[in-house]
Formats: C-alpha cells, structure tokens, sequence
C-alpha cells in the first residue's frame, strides 16, 4: 500500500472536509496539528493500550502540549455520563484553539466528537477511527452523540470534523467479533448501493476475514464513496439519507429494549436488515431468490439474522414502543427503508402496526 492511497473530499454547508485512506496514520495527523498547540486524544480504555500512548509520544515528540483521556470502552458507556466525565476532564486542558483527536470505534468517534463540538461552543476535532464500522461509517456524515434511555444517538449535533485520517493496518489488532459488527454497515452499503458492491462481498469472505489490507481498503473506499454520495445531497437527514438508516428502525428498538448491552450496534443492523427485508418481500418487492440470497451474505460473514441467533429474547410491544420513537418519524408515521430490489432502497411510510408487528415477531423467531 502506498503512504497516500486515497482520498474522499466530503463537501458541507458546515464544514467541508478530506477523509484520506493511507498508512503511517500517525506521522499524517502530527502534520495536521501545526496550527495548534493544546491538543486532548479521546479513546476507550481497549484503544488506549494498542494506540493511545504511540499517538500521545507521536505528539509531544513534536513540542505539543498533548493529553490522553480515556473511558471504559463500550457502548453502555455512550452516554450522558461519560460524556460529562469527558468535558470535566479537558475543562482545564484546552482552550478555543484547541484541538481534539478521536482515536478509536463509532463510540469514541461519535461521544468525543460531541464533547469537541460542545466545548466552549465547539473546537476542531479529527476523527482516526480504528474500529472496521468507524472506517467505513461512523468517522463520515457528522452524526455526533450519546443514548438516552429515551433512544439510541437522541441527544447529539450535526458537526463535521477537520479531517478523518483512516489506516487499514490498526485493524490488525481488532477483535473478528468485531470486524464482523462493522461488515453490517458494510453490507448495508452494498445493499443500499447495487450488484457490483454484493458479488463482491459474496466472492472475497475469507480475504476480508484474514484481514487481507487490500480488500478490506477497497471495501472502505467503496463504502464511503457510496456514503459521502448520499451525505452530500441531505447532510441533516431529513430525505435521502433516510436510506443510511436502512436495517436500523427495528435495530435500533432493539438496542434500546435491550439497553444497550447484549446486542452491538452491527449485530442489531444485521437483524434489521433481515427484518426490513421480510417487509419487502411480503410488500413483493424482492423475490424469495433475492431475499434469500441477501440473508445467506449476512449469515456468510457470521452476522445474526433472528435475535435468537444471539440467545436472545424480545419484547414485541417494548420493541413497537421503540419505534415510536425513531428519529426519522414525521407526524406520529413510522418510516422504514425498504428494499424494491438490491440497489433500490425506498423509505417507505406506509407499513401498517400489522405488518411490522409480522417483521418483529418474525425476526425474534428461530428459523
Ligand atoms: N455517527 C454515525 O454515523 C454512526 C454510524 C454507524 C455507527 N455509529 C455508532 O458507532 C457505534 C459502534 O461502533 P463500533 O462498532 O466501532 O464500537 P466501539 O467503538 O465500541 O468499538 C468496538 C470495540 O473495538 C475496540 N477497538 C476499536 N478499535 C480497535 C483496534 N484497532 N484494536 C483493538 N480493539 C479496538 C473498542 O475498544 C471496542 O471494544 C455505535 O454507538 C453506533 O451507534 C455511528
Ligand atoms: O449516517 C447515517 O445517516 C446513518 O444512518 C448511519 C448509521 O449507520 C448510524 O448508525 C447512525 O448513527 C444512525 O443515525 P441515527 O440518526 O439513526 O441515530
Ligand atoms: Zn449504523
């Protein structure tokens, strides 16, 4: 891989911005830091240990006054707490010019790109994800927040960071549990985007899962290209990219029946996306070849399609009452992304108590 393989620009009405895909991630973000002098690294207690104290040393190494904080990793930890912990924390330690480096998975990225965008009224943040899902998701778009126990990202802000500086090779150290969470997103992406993007997934299983960094830096780039496409036309998600969050109605409720620990973000998709899949296949949408084809590639990467995949039980109505909640409702209507055929996404707002009531029933069920 050469030093400076890729680079996406992500054009906004906030803040516009370069996510580049390259090696030596930690040598390109000291060269970002030259107009500041206070610098904080955000990251989980997991990411402190691989990479934390490398960046911290990269850092000061340079004359910086840098500082690393970290906090339990997990998504349980995503939340108003922590994120007060983190603000009392940088209080003393940076100023309006500062700048805050969110080094780790879509927990870190999006809490400590809340706190940076909610310090003094927001300062500069860079986001280096290290998580498969923060790569080709979460570090993209300027969804930024923590869960409440009223829902999942309910409290945040839309804000952009400097850069997002991606580097395959800390995916070395990444648990498979979790490259299997982040392939969610990832086939979310190719079943949002086409054909092309699913063959792929379906022919190169074993190389992604060996960790072969010329695949998984294609899957990123394809992933944020697709998603940088639709942020751009609706970066506050009030249309088209309603279509991001295709798998995550129902995945979400779960999250949130289960409060927030048994069940990952990219397990929770996974079974959303089933669900949602069965809506449109009932809606005869998708064939039964299609929709079978689709629960095979999101079995074929370890991925759960029933909750009972994961030993888990579900509370019908608790689940309903969740997406009730959902942040895409408009005017007490449910919204859920529909599938009319791979690469055909639909936000549909038609789907009936009934009908989706028929999609949680049938995705607590074994098959
Ligand atoms: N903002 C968005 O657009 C967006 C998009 C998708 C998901 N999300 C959010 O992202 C979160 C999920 O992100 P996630 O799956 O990255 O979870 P995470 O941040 O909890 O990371 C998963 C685990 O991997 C560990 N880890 C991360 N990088 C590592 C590395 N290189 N080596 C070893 N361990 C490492 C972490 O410590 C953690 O235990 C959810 O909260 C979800 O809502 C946000
Ligand atoms: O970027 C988006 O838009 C997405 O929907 C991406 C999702 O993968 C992500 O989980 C996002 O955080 C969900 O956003 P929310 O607004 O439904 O909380
Ligand atoms: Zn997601």
């Amino acid at each position: 891989m050469k030093d400076n393989l890729i680079k996406i620009k992500c054009q906004s009405n906030l803040q516009s911005y370069d996510i580049v895909i390259q090696k030596n991630s930690f040598s390109q973000v000291v060269k970002d830091l030259s107009q500041f002098r206070k610098i904080v690294i955000i990251c989980d207690s997991n990411v402190r240990k691989y990479y934390g104290e490398s960046l911290l040393q990269a850092i000061t190494a340079e004359k910086k006054i840098c500082d690393l904080i970290s906090f339990p990793a997990g998504e349980s930890n995503k939340n108003l707490n922590t994120f007060l912990y983190l603000h009392e924390q940088i209080a003393l330690r940076l100023d309006r010019n500062s700048c805050i480096i969110t080094l780790g998975g879509g927990v870190t990225g999006d809490m400590g790109g809340f706190v940076a965008s909610t310090y003094m009224r927001g300062i500069s943040f860079i986001h280096i994800p290290t998580s498969l899902l923060a790569m080709v998701d979460s570090s993209v778009g300027g969804k930024l927040g923590v869960n409440t126990s009223i829902g999942k990202n309910v409290v945040g802000v839309f804000n952009n960071p400097k850069k997002v500086i991606i580097d395959p090779s800390l995916l070395n150290t990444l648990p498979t549990k979790f490259i299997i969470d982040g392939m969610a997103e990832v086939i979310k992406h190719a079943f949002l985007s086409g054909e092309e993007f699913v063959s792929f997934l379906e022919t190169n299983t074993e190389g992604i899962f060996d960790l072969n960094l010329t695949l998984l830096t294609q899957i990123i780039s394809h992933s944020l290209h697709f998603k940088v496409k639709i942020v751009e036309q609706d970066e506050r998600d009030l249309e088209i990219r309603n279509i991001l969050n295709y798998g995550h109605t129902i995945g979400h409720a779960l999250e949130e029946t289960l409060g927030y620990q048994n069940i990952s973000h990219g397990n929770a998709v996974a079974i959303g996306m089933n669900a949602v899949n069965y809506l449109s296949l009932k809606e005869g949408f998708l064939s039964t070849m299609t929709f079978d084809r689709m629960q095979q590639l999101i079995r074929q990467y370890k991925l759960p399609t029933f909750l009972s995949d994961l030993g888990l039980q579900g509370d019908p109505e608790k689940i309903l009452q969740f997406l009730n909640n959902d942040k895409k409702n408009q005017d007490d209507q449910i919204v859920m992304v529909l599938l009319q055929e791979i690469g055909k996404p639909i936000i549909s707002r038609t789907q009936t108590i009934i009908q989706m009531k028929e999609a949680i029933n049938y995705i607590l069920k074994s098959n």
